[in-house]
């Protein structure tokens, strides 16, 4: 018999308690509809961690992160703790926990609802039926290389020092699940990095044609970062799977976020070695501009509970539900600020999370 589902929920900072709600409420939900029964856990991560034990994140909630089937994660940082040290920065209480679970791939899935074709930064035409898959590396790259820091020098002057490092095996690792993921969809994967002036961006670009062979039937294109970006916006349905390091996949699907409406739309999972641990969270940050005030988008949170559901649970009947309940909420006009568009109706974090629930009463029933 399979043992109890867990769940670890870090709501974080700034909207990240907003949105998490919204969340909540489709667990329990699917606990009640689908006898699907998922213990949750709930803990801090970020500058609410830092205020209450003096760093970003407790070993307690460490042990339970690694404990669990999944993390669920809101997002951390804001103003807030802009002074405090590097290493006890809200964001740094993320990064450990990625590091801490080895959770070495980033999917970040970009897909247009068709519903918010015409809410996109592009001409409707050019996102419509949009479906990327950003497989961005998360562990290594420059948000990990040694050396880092700021030191002093002779003169006075300060230097700033982070250090891209790939070895071979982190790459062949990341693009193994690029390849996997591309024979599951439409067979292809772009290799972007910046071969043209990084030595780590060179191996990056070999060792992915090495790792290539092993997948006669995947296509593979090679595309410098900067490049990408532009054909990102240029002509996004040109890409299948994009297979990134650490800091081009943090910007790059910043970027596709804009193609499906908003960052408030955009998922991820972060997975490790087969079973391992594994972290959910929207693409987006704490959204200190808007927290407090009831409209933040929940709708990247809660998808990112439908991928824990596909990716860990294997429930991907529900999971296929809850992207159905979202489609058909979108579809019937209703929009959080971010994604609000002329003759659709304005509605709160908390109404749109309830609109999902009716949603997925109707498809239930
Ligand atoms: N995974 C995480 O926890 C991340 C944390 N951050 C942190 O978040 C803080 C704020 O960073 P920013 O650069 O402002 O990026 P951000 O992603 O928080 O916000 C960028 C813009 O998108 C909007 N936005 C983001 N999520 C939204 C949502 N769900 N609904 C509606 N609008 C939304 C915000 O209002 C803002 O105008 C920083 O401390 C940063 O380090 C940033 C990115 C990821
Ligand atoms: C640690 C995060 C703040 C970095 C980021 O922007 C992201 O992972 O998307
Ligand atoms: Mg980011």
């Amino acid at each position: 018999m399979r043992k109890e589902l867990s769940l670890l929920m870090l709501p974080g900072d700034g909207i990240g308690p907003e949105i998490m709600i919204e969340a909540r409420r489709v667990i329990d939900w699917l606990a009640e509809n689908r006898s699907l029964k998922i213990t949750v856990h709930e803990d801090m991560v970020g500058g609410a961690a830092y205020d209450a034990y003096g760093k970003p994140l407790s070993d307690e909630a460490l042990a339970l992160a690694k404990q669990v089937d999944a993390v669920l994660l809101g997002a951390v940082g804001g103003p807030k703790w802009d002074g405090v040290d590097y290493d006890k920065r809200p964001e740094a209480g993320l990064l450990t926990l990625r590091k801490e679970l080895d959770l070495f791939a980033n999917l970040r899935p970009a897909v247009c609802f068709e519903a918010l074709v015409d809410a996109s930064s592009l001409k409707p035409e050019l996102v419509s039926g949009l479906d990327i898959m950003i497989v961005r590396e998360l562990t290594g790259g420059v948000y990990f290389g040694e050396p880092r820091g700021i030191e002093t020098l002779e003169n006075g002057e300060r230097r700033g020092i982070n250090t891209q490092v790939y070895t071979t095996s982190e790459i062949h690792r990341i693009a193994h699940v690029a390849f996997d993921l591309a024979g599951k969809r439409d067979g292809r994967v772009t290799s972007s990095e910046k071969a043209n002036v990084m030595e780590s961006g060179l191996l990056w670009r070999e060792e992915v044609i090495k790792v290539a062979e092993s997948y006669p039937d995947i296509t593979l294109d090679h595309m410098l970062a900067d490049s990408c970006a532009m054909q990102l916006v240029r002509a996004p349905k040109q890409f299948d799977v994009i297979v990134t390091d650490n800091l081009f996949g943090d910007l790059l699907s910043d970027v596709a976020a804009m193609l499906t409406g908003s960052l408030g739309m955009l998922p991820s999972a972060s997975l490790g070695a087969k079973g391992g641990g594994a972290l959910y969270e929207p693409v987006h940050g704490s959204a200190p501009d808007i927290a407090g005030q009831g409209i933040a988008n929940p709708i990247a949170t809660i998808l990112s509970l439908a991928m824990a559901l596909r990716y860990t649970y294997e429930r991907p009947e529900e999971a296929q539900l809850i992207e159905d309940a979202v489609q058909g909420v979108l579809a019937g006009g209703l929009r959080t600020a971010d994604i609000m568009q002329p003759g659709k109706a304005k509605v709160s974090t908390s109404v749109m999370g309830d609109s999902i629930l009716r949603q997925l009463d109707r498809l239930n029933a």
